[in-house]
């Protein structure tokens, strides 16, 4: 395990393989896992199951070294397990999305066929492998199936993805709905710990055709500290763990990005999994190639810029002037890097990897409530691969204490990927406020 964690802070030993390091178990395994086989193109379904199946056994190897985590093996590879497929299901609607597979909801935000199928793939899969009984599973996740139970086109869509995605033509309607409801868990500190659930993060992206994630975490519902994150990134080619290059074009690199991934060669997305104590992973959805243990690589002169500084590509979701303030106060009189504008929590996969962007902002209008689902998975990717995810000054986000974040952000979230480079932002966001007067 420590060999793992030092694997993913160790900038030089970043590409290695998980199967490249040798736990005990895993070299009793060894027989079935190679690092870096070539794979023909054109794969069989069942072909490509069964090697994702061996790189999970690979990433459980190292995660999982010793008897005591037993529990955790089990727990991690249901969340990989459920992301997956939930993953692949939204994939496939992406490509076919019709205009009647969306609605708008009350705050005006849209949903979709794939938001609703996505939540109950996934509560369906924690139920099935809960130790403790499926009616045991606590679970805060985004939808609720109201506008689904009085059935109608949009249930029956929904619920066809369903029974598609979990091999099971016997689910009923009422039982997808019911999936979908266990989401309602209210969360807080006062019961066990609980997973958290965004089923598509960044549905504007992902009407949009342009990025989105399947987003799961579980948290310790006592300390607020996030055990495990999971972010499913379909339209986020995965490049062997490798950065992504700003040569494809700084400017709306994110839909480049999004049309490789949906191109007809087929570009695996990515997954990334981070577990506390374990460090930050990134394989391909396809199960093409092993996964990558990453860590954020700090810039070695932090005088430089770095490449881009990351914020949604909504406006709507964070004020994109003043992250234009706090980046150039940073780089206090120096050219300050230019936003890179992305939805969802891709954004914090791609600071864990490093190399493109250092510092992510999020400044959401005043009477905007932050929800836990929209981060939890998130900051235990940055944070395994070395990164801070915290207020806008600086303090720890709790992620215990109900559905929403609290209300005093003292003005947002923010990011870094290393202790320092999230110390210059947090103090260039109170420099950048007081300048402002924001
Ligand atoms: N006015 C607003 N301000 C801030 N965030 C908002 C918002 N409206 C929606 N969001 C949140 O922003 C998320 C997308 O994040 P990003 O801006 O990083 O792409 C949305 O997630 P969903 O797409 O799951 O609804 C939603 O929760
Ligand atoms: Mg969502």
């Amino acid at each position: 395990m420590a060999q793992c964690t030092q694997l993913s802070r160790n900038s030089q030993e970043r590409n290695k393989t998980c199967s490249n390091v040798r736990s005990p178990v895993q070299q009793r395994r060894q027989g079935r896992i190679r690092a870096g086989r070539s794979l023909p193109r054109a794969r069989s379904m069942a072909a490509k199951m069964q090697s994702m199946n061996e790189h999970v056994a690979a990433l459980l190897d190292v995660t999982c070294a010793d008897d005591a985590d037993e529990e955790n093996r089990s727990l991690y590879r249901t969340a990989i397990d459920a992301v997956k497929r939930a993953s692949d299901m939204c994939h496939g609607v992406q490509r076919g999305l019709a205009e009647e597979d969306t609605k708008a909801k009350q705050d005006d935000s849209p949903v979709t066929i794939a938001d609703y199928a996505a939540q109950a793939v996934i509560a369906l899969t924690l139920m099935q492998n809960s130790k403790g009984g499926s009616e045991n599973v606590r679970l805060v996740a985004e939808e609720d199936a109201n506008e689904l139970r009085d059935g109608g086109r949009l249930t029956e869509a929904v619920a066809n993805l369903v029974r598609t995605a979990m091999d099971d033509g016997e689910l009923t309607n009422a039982q997808v709905c019911d999936a979908i409801d266990v989401g309602l868990y209210e969360g807080g500190d006062q019961g066990g710990n609980f997973w958290v659930l965004d089923p598509i993060d960044g549905t504007r992206g992902f009407v949009g055709r342009r990025q989105y994630a399947v987003c799961l975490g579980y948290v310790d519902a006592k300390t607020g500290d996030v055990l495990l994150g999971v972010l499913g990134c379909p339209n986020l080619p995965f490049r062997g763990g490798d950065v992504m290059r700003l040569s494809d074009g700084q400017e709306g690199l994110d839909s480049v990005l999004a049309a490789e991934a949906r191109s007809e060669q087929g570009v695996a997305g990515s997954v990334f999994f981070a577990a506390k104590g374990k460090g930050t992973y990134v394989g391909p959805l396809d199960g093409s190639a092993p996964f990558v243990a990453i860590g954020a690589k700090a810039r070695q002169s932090e005088e430089d810029a770095p490449p881009a500084f990351m914020e949604s590509y909504d406006a709507r979701h964070s004020d994109h002037s003043f992250s234009g303030v706090v980046a150039s106060t940073i780089f206090d009189g120096k050219s300050a890097p230019p936003p890179l504008r992305v939805d969802s929590q891709c954004k914090y996969g791609l600071l864990a990897m490093g190399g493109i962007a250092d510092i992510y902002m999020r400044f959401p209008p005043s009477k905007y409530r932050e929800k836990i689902w929209d981060h939890v998975a998130g900051i235990c990717v940055v944070e395994e691969a070395g990164g801070v995810v915290s207020d806008a000054k600086g303090r720890k986000l709790r992620v215990n204490e109900g559905r929403f974040l609290p209300e005093d952000l003292g003005g947002g979230i923010c990011a870094g990927s290393s202790q320092s480079w999230h110390g210059r932002l947090v103090d260039a966001i109170a420099v950048a406020a007081a300048a402002t007067q924001k």
